[in-house]
């Protein structure tokens, strides 16, 4: 305590001071603010008492201007050592990635024997200084590879550079600190900053690190936290396929698509022709390429399933179907869950007789297909349409399942085209 109130009061260390304060303060920020919305729970402790680490190595450093490579010294870049080994920790939880412990195991037993070597020997305290800064760039570097990676993965390669520059800086410091003590490991030089660097645009350098490594920390959070409600809001629970309220989102972009005028359009006459259609339009408006169908699919007699086998059973009924609708389907098609036991699947670019044909073979398909052993094939009934400008979503979705209702009336475990005689 009286250390703390030491750093906090001396004159001399202001800039330090303020380090110290804003590690104390994102250590709160971690705990009191992240911690508590029970998000990225082990995430956020690691960073919390990753900043906390660096409040102690504050206090170990400003002893350090005393006499060079003291003891305290060793003890300032030991818990700076420490610093980037929660941080790291806390950057691979978050993006869930597993640890090498043969790497973790080989760095650390690393460091404790060049923290050892000084008190053996005082001579040998440069090249312990030296071995721990290569050992925590080696650390930092192997969570900003991780944090980079993931963050190009699932957002951009701009963001994942922008989020990971405080920690390439960071990086940069440590490695340059290394090689400065490498440089004096032969020599008898007395200073500790051999760089002879001015102490106070150091000390802003490290509050600008401090800030923004949490900053980008705290950033990265949020973004993969949105990202997974992103992903929440638009796939369906159980069989991890896009959910109602995703397909009709797709539905429209792609009837947008399809209709050629739709950029010269007013909002108005847009939300207008989705909801009502346009009846005015002549084929020629149409783009070919922008054609895609809609098949309309509905497990037969699944209520059976459910009473058979068990509303497990049930449920890994659902999964195999979807999982299997997926399969067959091209990267550029769409599947969804659209509810219970029905599914949507819309095919890009598709054509209303290859659409038919497509329908067939998943239907023959899982006629074949064995989901459960003894269990009779799964059949599904199919409804096909196929849009044009001139209809609007929901009159597309209603014919599909008009088309869909007579498969059922006709026998089931069969496809249906829509036709205006069912109306
Ligand atoms: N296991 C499970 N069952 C579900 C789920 N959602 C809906 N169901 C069941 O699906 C069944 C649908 O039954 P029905 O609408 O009568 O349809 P069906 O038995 O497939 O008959 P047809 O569609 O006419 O061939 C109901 O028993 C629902 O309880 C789910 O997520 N899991």
């Amino acid at each position: 305590m009286t250390a703390i109130t030491h750093v906090l009061s001396s004159p001399s260390v202001s800039l330090l001071n303020v380090i110290a304060l804003l590690s104390a303060v994102a250590t709160c920020t971690w705990l009191l603010m992240v911690q508590p919305l029970r998000l990225y729970r082990y995430a956020s402790k690691r960073f919390a008492i990753a900043n906390a680490t660096l409040f102690l190595y504050i206090i170990a450093y400003q002893n350090t201007s005393i006499g060079a490579f003291s003891h305290s010294g060793l003890l300032s870049h030991l818990s700076l050592f420490l610093f980037a080994l929660l941080y790291q920790s806390g950057v691979r939880i978050l993006f869930k990635r597993h640890l090498s412990l043969v790497g973790l195991t080989l760095v650390i037993a690393l460091v404790c024997i060049s923290s050892a070597l000084p008190f053996m020997n005082a001579m040998a305290m440069p090249l312990s200084l030296a071995i721990i800064c290569y050992m925590t760039a080696a650390i930092f570097f192997n969570g900003t590879v991780i944090k980079y990676a993931a963050l190009k993965r699932e957002f951009n390669t701009l963001s994942a550079l922008m989020l990971s520059i405080p920690d390439g800086l960071f990086i940069g410091v440590l490695a340059i600190a290394g090689v400065s003590y490498s440089s004096l490991i032969f020599s008898t030089a007395e200073s500790i900053w051999p760089l002879s660097l001015n102490m106070d645009i150091a000390l802003w350098f490290g509050i600008g690190l401090v800030l923004l490594i949490n900053v980008t920390a705290m950033a990265a959070a949020v973004m993969r936290l949105v990202l997974k409600m992103k992903f929440l809001a638009e796939h369906d629970q159980l069989t991890g396929l896009l959910n109602r309220r995703a397909i009709s989102k797709t539905l429209v972009s792609l009837w947008l698509k399809l209709s050629s005028d739709n950029h010269s359009a007013t909002k108005r006459e847009r939300h207008l022709r989705l909801t009502k259609g346009v009846l005015q339009h002549n084929q020629s408006d149409v783009h070919k390429d922008n054609n895609f169908s809609v098949l309309m699919i509905d497990i037969d007699h699944f209520k059976q399933i459910n009473d058979e086998f068990g509303h497990e059973a049930g449920d890994y009924a659902l999964t195999f179907v979807a999982q299997t609708l997926s399969e067959l389907v091209r990267e550029t098609d769409y599947c969804a869950r659209f509810g219970g036991e029905e599914f949507i699947v819309i095919l890009t670019n598709t054509t209303h007789d290859t659409a038919l044909r497509r329908a067939e073979a998943i239907c023959d398909h899982f006629s074949k297909a064995v989901w459960r052993e003894g269990a009779n094939p799964i059949t599904l009934s199919i409804g096909c349409e196929t849009a044009t400008h001139t209809k609007s979503i929901d009159q597309l979705l209603s014919h599909a399942d008009d088309a869909l209702y007579q498969a059922k009336r006709s026998g089931r475990n069969q496809i249906v085209a829509y036709s205006s005689s069912f109306s």
